[in-house]
């Protein structure tokens, strides 16, 4: 590669810190060095805020700076996952006062990955460098009719795994010799939260809110609920917001059936003949065929893929089981696991080597 230019990622999770160090030029990224720091559950459960955690990872990130001897003098850009801001379109976005002070406050809500854009600004002042964020969750580019939910107070909202499913939808592209803004497909994120999203021309233009409820149940998460039903639930049970919170994003899902969110295990417990994860495990598969098929007519042209990424994106029994109930709307295409890291430093290299400019938080 000529005329290099480094760059500094960082993906603050809810149980880890992963950090990777790239070199990037005009024809994309090369991974040189990464490593994912699992941090003590119980220390981090002893801040209130995720935003105070800050420090904690901070120190851990400079540690594996040090060991690994990277000069942060020679770094162009360092770039963080981004987290619950603003409703903004998917892209690059420098990191500026703005950014910070929505993630700091927590304003828009609490999130791991809002540390990315608070780490990044921070590494780069140490450096020079210029500190970025890409596709955070709230990329919102959904078109107006998908906004109505059905009750005029409750607006529809693009919260979902914009950075994995832009990376995999990119790849989908580049491999048919395509730009990513000429493709119609859907892209299913399969991981601990579960997102569906239309792609349209280099929008996702409906996508099912993987935070708040709707959707496919997950391995943790209870998805799309009767609306009703719920509701009365929420009256009769006695459970404060935290603790509703919590039933619905930790509590429920494969959890609240079966009592693990391994996906693994209950592909076992399933061929080990119990019938009770045979028929969670279908029925998760049954919801995320279901959450496809649903985009197929929201389309404005034909479906030419669909792509499933994401940890249980690795299950073939799942994938099948997908596969074979949708592969009438389009071929289904591939992609285990999440590559977040390498679709930050591409984000940001895109930025540096002028294919893209980088936006402004306002
Ligand atoms: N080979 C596999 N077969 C079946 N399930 C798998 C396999 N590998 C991982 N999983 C399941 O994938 C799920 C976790 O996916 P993933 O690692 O993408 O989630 P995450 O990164 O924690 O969350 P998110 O994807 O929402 O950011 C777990 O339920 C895990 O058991
Ligand atoms: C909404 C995307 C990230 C998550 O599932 O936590």
């Amino acid at each position: 590669m000529n005329d290099e230019q480094k760059i500094l990622a960082v993906n603050p999770g809810s149980t880890s810190s992963k950090i990777a160090f790239f070199a990037g030029d005009s024809s994309g990224v090369r991974e040189i060095m990464s490593r994912t720091i699992e941090h003590d559950s119980q220390e981090l459960e002893s801040f209130d805020s995720v935003v105070e955690q800050k420090d904690l990872r901070l120190e851990y990130i400079t540690d594996f700076i040090e060991e690994s001897e990277i000069e942060l003098e020679n770094l162009a850009a360092v770039v963080g996952r981004g987290g619950l801001l603003k409703p903004i379109p998917g892209g690059t976005y420098a990191v500026n006062e703005a950014m910070l002070s929505d993630l700091k406050s927590g304003r828009q809500g609490e999130h791991a990955s809002n540390l990315g854009g608070i780490l990044a600004y921070e590494l780069a002042e140490k450096s020079g460098a210029e500190p970025y964020i890409v596709d955070p969750v709230v990329v919102d580019e959904m078109k107006p009719v998908a906004r109505i939910s059905g009750m005029p107070e409750l607006e529809r909202r693009s919260i979902f795994h914009a950075l994995n499913q832009k990376a995999v939808a990119r790849k989908y592209a580049a491999e048919k010799n395509k730009n990513y803004d000429e493709i119609t497909i859907i892209a299913a994120h399969l991981g601990g939260g579960i997102s569906v999203g239309l792609h349209e021309k280099g929008k996702v233009t409906d996508v099912n809110n993987a935070l708040a409820g709707e959707g496919p149940f997950t391995p943790n998460r209870a998805g799309t609920l009767p609306a009703l039903d719920l509701a009365m639930f929420c009256l009769s049970s006695g459970l404060d917001e935290t603790e509703m919170k919590q039933k619905l994003t930790g509590e429920s899902g494969v959890m609240g059936y079966l009592g693990t969110n391994d996906m693994k295990e209950v592909e076992k417990r399933a061929a080990e003949g119990d019938d009770e994860a045979k028929l969670v495990f279908d029925a998760m598969v049954y919801q995320v065929a279901k959450e496809i098929a649903s985009l197929a007519p929201a389309a404005e042209e034909p479906v030419e893929a669909i792509l499933l990424t994401g940890g249980i994106a690795h299950s073939s029994d799942f994938v099948s089981g997908v596969e074979e109930r949708v592969e009438f709307i389009a071929p289904v295409h591939l992609y285990p696991g999440e590559e977040e890291m390498k679709s930050l430093a591409e984000g940001a290299n895109r930025v540096l080597m002028g294919q893209e400019s980088a936006r402004q938080y306002e």
